[in-house]
């Protein structure tokens, strides 16, 4: 297999301080709504991850100027747009590329969009994006493309069949420049749209509700350009704090956000997990007993994932890995995505007591000692529950198609080995005198 792998020697607990990279949900919409403006934008504190770079590119085929001006600063200037036949390949790369459809048809009337792709964890479906556009006035087909045309979008009062988290960003994106009123019910309001909404609230849009499930839209002629800091990824925050707990490391999270962190930390309080909150730092110290709380009644406990503010479906592959360290038995029911929870198989090989009930149950029973394996990583959340099991088994283990954890953690490999770990990033693709970062 070529790729990216890494070898990991496991049993290193970690300590000092590491901080979180910019979302990746939210810097991707982000990124794609750059294109509503003709002035300038500048983004900082923008991972440096494979599916910002894919983006990045999709932005300059359609013309828009994209350059790096920092390690973490993004200028893009869509001055004017050209609607190209975009690159079909980079689109199925990513699930975002799907967010290039609201801002191409509020700007330019018209877009013609190759399928997404994204992680293979179940049916990904895309009706609510049709659902939306059309509600605002658009035409819009599904063919080998997806085209949707629009020469004005209108205002109105959308209701979305499910608060999906890039539909709802579509018709945001799509909704700043209709005419008059937009009103979005049933909307997602995960921290990365919030972050959205900020940012075209920095571009001058007027836009109510951040934060709910209903968001009320006064359309604009025009959008200003602006400075904007992506917000920290909440997600990798989580798995950060799975990992500390695992490897019974002293980790400080420098600048985690808090405010998003509510229902993250009760999740891994149920499993255990102590998490303490210095400003805005979250501290996970060692020697702690891990022990699942159980429900009233000395009833099995359940992890379950729900649309924000509940427990997000992105943690779920971290909770299992974390569970399989902790004492007790939980349930964890993942009600979104039909094979994320597939991977436990690997957890099996390596020692853990995991049934897999169902595609979207498992019951985890812990602690158990984890051994190193050779494994692949299916997906960037599974890649990442992966590396996290590597890190606390004993001996060592090779994770191949590494690429997948990194279309989301950036330099993951270096950060963790500045804490003390042992993880060497070998690219398989190019000879072994020649090998170098490639990210
Ligand atoms: C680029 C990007 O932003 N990708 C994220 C986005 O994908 P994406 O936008 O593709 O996912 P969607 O939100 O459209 O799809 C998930 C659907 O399942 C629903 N739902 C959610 C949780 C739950 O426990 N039960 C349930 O039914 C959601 O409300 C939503 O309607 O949102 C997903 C759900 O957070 C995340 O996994 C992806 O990382
Ligand atoms: C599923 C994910 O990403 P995407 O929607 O980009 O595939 C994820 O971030 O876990």
């Amino acid at each position: 297999m070529t790729g990216i792998r890494y070898v990991i020697e496991g049993g290193r607990p970690l300590a000092g301080t590491i901080r979180p990279a910019g979302n990746k949900n939210a810097a991707l919409p982000i990124i794609a709504a750059s294109l509503l403006t003709d002035r300038p934008v500048r983004l900082t504190n923008v991972p440096r991850i494979r599916d910002v770079e894919a983006l990045v590119r999709l932005l300059r085929s359609l013309g828009a100027a994209a350059d790096w001006s920092g390690p973490h600063t993004l200028d893009i200037h869509a001055r004017e747009i050209q609607v190209v036949d975009l690159d079909a390949e980079l689109c199925a790369r990513i699930r975002a590329s799907i967010l290039l459809a609201g801002p191409l048809l509020a700007r330019c009337g018209h877009v013609d969009l190759p399928p997404p792709g994204g992680d293979v964890i179940g049916r990904r479906r895309v009706d609510t994006h049709f659902l939306a556009f059309e509600q605002l006035g658009a035409t819009v087909d599904s063919g080998d493309t997806y085209r949707f045309t629009a020469a004005r979008l209108r205002g109105t009062d959308v209701f979305l069949d499910e608060p999906s988290v890039t539909a709802t960003e579509n018709a945001l994106m799509a909704a700043v420049l209709a005419q008059g009123t937009t009103i979005l019910r049933n909307a997602a309001s995960e921290p990365h749209v919030q972050d959205l909404a900020h940012f075209l609230v920095a571009l001058g849009a007027r836009i109510d509700g951040i934060g709910t499930n209903t968001l009320t839209i006064q359309g604009a002629e025009n959008l200003s350009g602006a400075t904007y800091r992506i917000g920290p990824d909440h997600i990798e925050v989580g798995s950060l704090i799975g990992l500390a707990a695992v490897t019974g490391s002293d980790l400080r999270i420098a600048e985690a956000g808090v405010q998003h962190l509510r229902m993250i930390r009760m999740g891994f309080d149920r499993l255990g997990v102590e998490c303490l909150v210095e400003g805005d730092d979250i501290l996970v110290r060692p020697g702690q007993r891990l022990q699942i709380k159980p429900d009233l009644g000395g009833h099995v406990p359940k992890i379950e994932d729900q649309p924000w503010p509940a427990f997000p479906a992105d943690l779920m592959s971290i909770a299992v890995v974390t569970a399989t360290q902790c004492e007790g038995m939980v349930l964890i029911f993942e009600k979104m995505f039909e094979s994320r929870l597939f991977f436990v198989d690997k957890l099996i090989a390596m020692g853990a007591r995991i049934v897999l009930c169902d595609p979207h149950r498992v019951i985890v029973s812990g602690p158990t000692r984890l051994r190193g394996a050779r494994l692949t990583s299916p997906d960037i959340r599974a890649g990442m529950a992966l590396l996290i099991a590597a890190m606390c088994a004993e001996g060592r283990s090779i994770i191949d198609n590494a690429d997948q954890i990194e279309r989301g953690y950036e330099n993951i490999d270096t950060r963790l080995n500045a804490l003390g770990a042992s993880i060497e990033r070998i690219d398989t693709a190019v000879a072994p005198d020649r090998r170098q970062r490639s990210g």
